[in-house]
């Protein structure tokens, strides 16, 4: 029996720029900037003394300044002193997706779902997770299909290397050699359940080279998009997972040559001495869904 994975709409997811929810002048800035999406920092990027002030700002700012970019919040951990004010917080806001941090287990995925269901929380709120600690690369797949199984509101992962280099010494270094295999691992849990990822920040936001180098690695492992911390790094993020011009023009061929009469009810066709399947008509359709929302966002700015 083929199993559905694919719950969720084609969404561009490219770059993914996180905010602190307390700095102002970053706050002001977000609606002019070209990220996909942008992620508003209530946790890491936040002190614990200035935690319910930042809850505060970032209610009223989005309130008056919702950006046109996928809109989410990243709260503390469910089970942290803050973890219930973000969330009501961020109920509050309206956002698109709620991040959660150092997701370990289903059970961490469980808690906010049934705390968000007693709170009748919009069917459309999505829920992101960030895969960041030994615990949450090995359970990876259970904590994807849990996500997808009930209630389907899991449709993101996002990759914290600066905590899982953390708690497992290993250090940063250039190529991410000995983080490879967890970010396949981390890969390969998100795709089993048909969610997206999103490959981890790069924090030396001033060298563009090695920018670039980690935005090729990680778009040829297979990744969505980067997540960011600077505005510089836009516009590079965009490029590297963004498709090129002869991959679209590929997928229109491809999806024009399925739809002529004579290949009508075929599994397989001859294109231009290249076998093409039905599995590369998908393929294509979701490239096109891309490339048609990248013209829609050239449109609009
Ligand atoms: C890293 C920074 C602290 C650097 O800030 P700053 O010193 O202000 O940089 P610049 O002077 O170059 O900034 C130029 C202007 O751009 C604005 N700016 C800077 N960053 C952002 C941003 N992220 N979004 C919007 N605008 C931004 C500055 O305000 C300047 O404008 P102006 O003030 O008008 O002159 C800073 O970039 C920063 O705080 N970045 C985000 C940090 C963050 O969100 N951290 C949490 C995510 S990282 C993570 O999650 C790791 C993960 O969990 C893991 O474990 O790996
Ligand atoms: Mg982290």
């Amino acid at each position: 029996m083929t199993r559905a994975i694919d719950h969720h709409p084609v969404r561009l997811r490219r770059s993914v720029l996180s905010v602190p929810a307390d700095n102002q002048r970053a706050l002001a800035k977000v609606r002019d900037l070209a990220a996909d999406a942008v992620i508003f920092d209530l946790e890491d990027a936040v002190s614990p003394d200035r935690k319910g002030e930042a809850r505060d700002a970032l209610v009223r700012h989005l309130a008056g300044n919702r950006p046109q970019a996928e809109t989410i919040i990243r709260v503390n951990a469910a089970g942290s002193d803050f973890g219930e004010a973000d969330l009501a917080a961020a109920l509050a806001a309206r956002p698109d997706a709620i991040l959660l941090p150092k997701v370990e287990s289903p059970a961490d995925i469980q808690r906010v779902l049934d705390w968000l269901s007693e709170r009748d929380a919009p069917e459309e709120l999505r829920l992101w997770a960030m895969i960041e600690t030994p615990r949450g690369v090995v359970n990876g797949p259970a904590i994807a299909e849990t996500g997808r199984t009930f209630g389907g509101r899991l449709d993101c992962f996002v990759v914290g290397l600066n905590d899982l280099r953390k708690e497992t010494g290993v250090p940063a270094l250039p190529g991410r050699n000995y983080l490879v295999p967890w970010l396949m691992q981390i890969l390969l849990a998100a795709r089993g359940s048909g969610l997206d990822v999103i490959d981890a920040v790069f924090n030396d936001f001033r060298d563009p080279e090695g920018f670039d180098t980690e935005c090729r690695q990680g778009r040829d492992m297979g990744y969505d998009g980067k997540m960011l911390i600077h505005p510089a790094q836009i516009d590079a993020a965009n490029r590297y997972f963004g498709l090129e011009e002869a991959a679209i023009e590929e997928a229109l061929s491809i999806i024009e040559a399925f739809s002529l009469p004579e290949n009508a009810g075929k599994g397989v066709i001859n294109l231009h001495g290249r076998m093409v399947e039905r599995l590369h008509l998908e393929q294509a359709m979701k490239i096109a869904a891309k490339a048609e929302i990248i013209e829609k966002r050239k449109a609009r700015s």
